[in-house]
């Protein structure tokens, strides 16, 4: 096994210690990636990057593709092939894009006639894909689901992603060390959803920023994994890079027989669960930030704002920003209720609601659908909800939940059941909000539009959701259903399966390789059409944008310009570009986009009021903003490429989201964190003032027009590096070719079972024997294999 270097140390340590491939002596480590999950919103223009640069994917083995975020989630049974089932231009050119990219590098990709497609973080852990102890990345934020293996799982942008593809390496920072312990029992009726939402209220959407958050205590041990998933899942919503659960019995058990796992009862399968049982953090490992729950303080919560840590018990009332500690948070506050159309001191159970969704890579798998079902058993929904879905995660969880007869329980009571897909998470395919429409949500995310523009999101677990669906009316499930425990963990249980059910596992395995959807199927005629509303922008983009990283970048040294000031807190990506522009397949001509629901107040019509429409502001090169947080939510390269296309080549803000601040730098531009409140003010007021401002990067200073410096600001040496002299660092990492082959070679000797083997013994070739007497075909290497590596 890879060697401990410090103790004591955490479960992240061990995890991120065992990846160094090289570090440098400002600390920047190159990280070598165990798994790779590609989807088609943050892959098109990294597999552009690698084309025009004559790149080759290193590690197809270890790389799985599915399309997720487009996809309608209509019937599929009259399904011919993903271009004539998708109706909306952009989705489809992106949907397209990916099975031309997939079949170009030679990934193995789950096309919309495969069971085992659905969203990227419900068939990464279905597949055994993830396994305790990787190192697992996407061009997704909700990567972090994936920790609740043991792993230490992240979302990356575009540039990061084109990296990976390349290198199968990240040039990455270590991380804080949190830990979130939550002891005692769930009362009957609360939900792992109820938990990360109740620990998001305490700590913050920027609670967890610059750490990986590890979840403990009794209650974290007693839930299953898809309950763990849950949580993992939201850490991003606390600002977290990463969430991560030491793997037990629970995760071995989940384990057992996943067609991408080692085989049960072998050899490799006894190594690896004795690896797997080093994994957990020493008893005396330090953490930087330690919070307590007492699972008696949880009850079934909700959203009431526009951010994830707008929570309220159910039994609580939407609270009054008077009371509010601070004047921003305050006006925010203000701006929140309005948007969300509700008004202080309302009973939560008194806010009526039209719609509801089950679904998501938060709340999508079969634990949550059958406590759901638990739910609506034998009742119908109310006569006021205009539509509620049932969106399981991927194929699999659909094929199951209908083997259990959950789908009739769903349909008798009035929800639709719908194919596998991220549906109204985000509003990228057909499945929307319209305007001031309220929804009662099991996803993560209740931005402003988020659901479509101008939706009002309440999030919550799928008991809470079955509820309202009932109750027409957001709902305490406790009065609906009776419980003995926590939902999830009585629906850990799977009832007993009719004869002929075989799990979805066993069906992968019998399920014939596809590759790509080629069934002949006859085209359905399509009823979901979209009813986003919302206004439109030319996209088009203005020259090919050849990928940043093949091209390398304009230097950054000097940048002198008008810089605009903001004072929001928390300004997520969902805001700096909404998901209706995710789907171009360039990195530009984004820049009419940015702030896009704040800067038009009807189609092409600007609004006076914001400041980027005002002068000199228009001319912008900064942007300052007093609120913490900026660029918080989705890992979309998108909004750098936004304000970049705008002009803005630098944001200083109190502190950023990890990814956005990543994300920036990899296209050549520079966020400043300037904790001193004094001299963040002093750059604010020259913005305010409209006046120019410097900012000298080599010197690391801001001045102000006349030369005179506002304040110092802190850069990594490396970042720094990259920045002036414009380099492209995928190129500075291929150069490490001879430490990446050796990190290889070592990986392969002390953990053989993540080299694909999976993939190797469906070929028939026998996993052992395989993985023994030939490395796995790496693309860069001599031993050069570009056909498609089957199932
Ligand atoms: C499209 C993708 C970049 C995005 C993310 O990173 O989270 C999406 O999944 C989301 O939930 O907003
Ligand atoms: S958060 Fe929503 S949109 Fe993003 S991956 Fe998960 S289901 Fe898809």
């Amino acid at each position: 096994m890879p060697a401990a270097e410090r103790t004591p140390q955490t479960l992240y340590d061990k995890v991120f210690q065992a990846h160094i491939v090289d570090e440098k002596l400002d600390g920047t480590i190159l990280l070598y990636i165990d798994r790779h999950l590609v989807h088609e919103v943050t892959s098109p223009q990294a597999f552009e990057g690698l084309e025009v640069a004559g790149r080759k994917v290193r590690r197809p083995d270890c790389t799985l593709a599915t399309t997720d975020h487009n996809v309608p989630t209509a019937s599929r049974k009259a399904l011919k092939d993903i271009a004539s089932f998708i109706q909306e231009d952009d989705s489809r050119t992106q949907c397209v894009t990916l099975e031309e990219n997939v079949k170009k590098f030679g990934i193995t990709y789950f096309g919309l006639s495969d069971k085992r497609q659905g969203i990227v973080h419900v068939i990464g852990p279905e597949q055994g894909f993830t396994l305790p102890g990787t190192t697992v990345v996407c061009g997704d934020s909700h990567t972090s689901t994936h920790g609740a293996f043991g792993a230490l799982a992240f979302g990356i942008g575009t540039s990061e992603v084109e990296h990976v593809l390349a290198t199968q390496c990240l040039i990455t920072k270590r991380s804080k060390n949190m830990r979130i312990q939550v002891d005692g029992e769930l009362a009957p009726g609360v939900s792992s959803k109820d938990v990360v939402l109740h620990a998001i209220g305490k700590i913050g959407t920027a609670g967890g920023t610059g750490a990986v958050i590890e979840f403990c205590g009794s209650v974290i041990r007693s839930l299953s994994i898809e309950a763990r998933m849950s949580i993992c899942n939201m850490s991003i919503e606390g600002g977290a890079r990463a969430g991560m659960v030491a793997p037990d019995e629970v995760t071995f058990e989940y384990l057992k027989g996943k067609p991408l796992a080692p085989k049960y009862g072998s050899e490799e399968w006894d190594r690896a669960v004795a690896y797997w049982k080093s994994l957990r953090s020493d008893p005396d490992a330090k953490y930087d930030i330690d919070v307590f729950i007492d699972a008696k303080d949880i009850v079934p919560t909700v959203t009431w704002g526009t951010s994830p840590e707008d929570v309220v018990p159910i039994t609580g009332v939407v609270p009054d920003p008077e009371t509010f500690p601070t004047e921003a948070k305050k006006a925010a506050g203000q701006r929140m209720l309005e948007y969300m159309g509700l008004v202080p001191g309302t009973p939560m159970e008194d806010i009526v609601v039209d719609k509801v969704f089950i679904g998501s890579c938060t709340n999508s798998r079969i634990e949550d659908l059958r406590a759901a079902a638990f739910v609506v058993k034998g009742k119908q929904i109310a006569s006021n909800i205009k539509r509620a879905m049932i969106v399981p995660g991927s194929g699999l969880v659909k094929e199951q939940a209908e083997q259990e007869g959950l789908d009739k329980i769903f349909v008798e009571a009035g929800f639709e059941w719908r194919e596998a897909g991220c549906s109204m998470c985000l509003g990228m395919n057909p499945d929307i909000l319209s305007p001031k429409e309220r929804c009662a949500s099991t996803s993560n995310r209740n931005f402003e539009g988020r659901q479509g523009a101008q939706g009002r999101t309440h999030l919550m677990s799928p008991v809470m959701a079955a509820a309202a669906a009932l109750v027409g009316k957001l709902a305490d499930v406790r009065k609906v259903s009776q419980y003995n425990g926590s939902p999830h963990v009585e629906a850990a249980v799977a009832p007993e399966p009719p004869a002929t059910f075989a799990g979805p596992s066993a069906d992968a395995k019998a399920h014939p390789d596809e590759r790509i959807a080629t069934d002949d199927h006859e085209k359905e005629a399509l009823t979901d059409q979209p009813e986003d509303s919302s206004p439109q922008v030319n996209t088009t983009v203005t020259h090919s944008g050849a990928g940043s990283s093949a091209a390398g970048l304009p230097k950054f040294t000097v940048l002198k310009g008008i810089a605009a000031p903001m004072e929001k807190a928390n300004i997520d990506t969902d805001a700096i570009i909404p998901k209706q522009f995710l789907k171009t397949i360039k990195r530009t001509g984004l820049g009419t986009a940015l702030f896009y629901e704040m800067r038009y107040s009807a189609p092409g019509v600007e609004d006076p009021e914001f400041v980027l429409n005002r002068e000199p502001y228009r001319r912008a090169k900064v942007l300052v903003c007093t609120g913490p947080n900026f660029g918080c939510g989705s890992s979309r390269e998108h909004a750098p490429w936004a304000l970049n296309d705008f002009g803005v080549k630098s944001v200083i803000a109190p502190s950023f989201a990890d990814i956005f601040f990543n994300n920036s730098f990899k296209n050549g531009m520079l966020p400043i964190a300037i904790k001193n409140r004094a001299d963040l003010e002093l750059v604010h007021a020259e913005a305010v003032a409209g006046r120019e401002i410097e900012i000298d990067l080599p010197n690391q200073v801001v001045r102000d027009a006349a030369g005179e410096t506002l304040c110092g600001f802190e850069v990594e040496e490396f970042r720094k590096h990259c920045l002036v002299n414009g380099l492209d660092d995928i190129g500075l990492t291929m150069q490490m070719e001879d430490k990446i082959a050796e990190f290889e070679r070592k990986m392969s000797r002390e953990t053989p079972w993540l080299d694909g083997s999976g993939y190797l013994r469906r070929k028939g070739m026998g996993g052992k024997l395989a993985v023994k007497a030939a490395p796995v075909p790496r693309t860069n290497r001599g031993d050069v294999k570009t056909e498609p590596l089957e199932w």
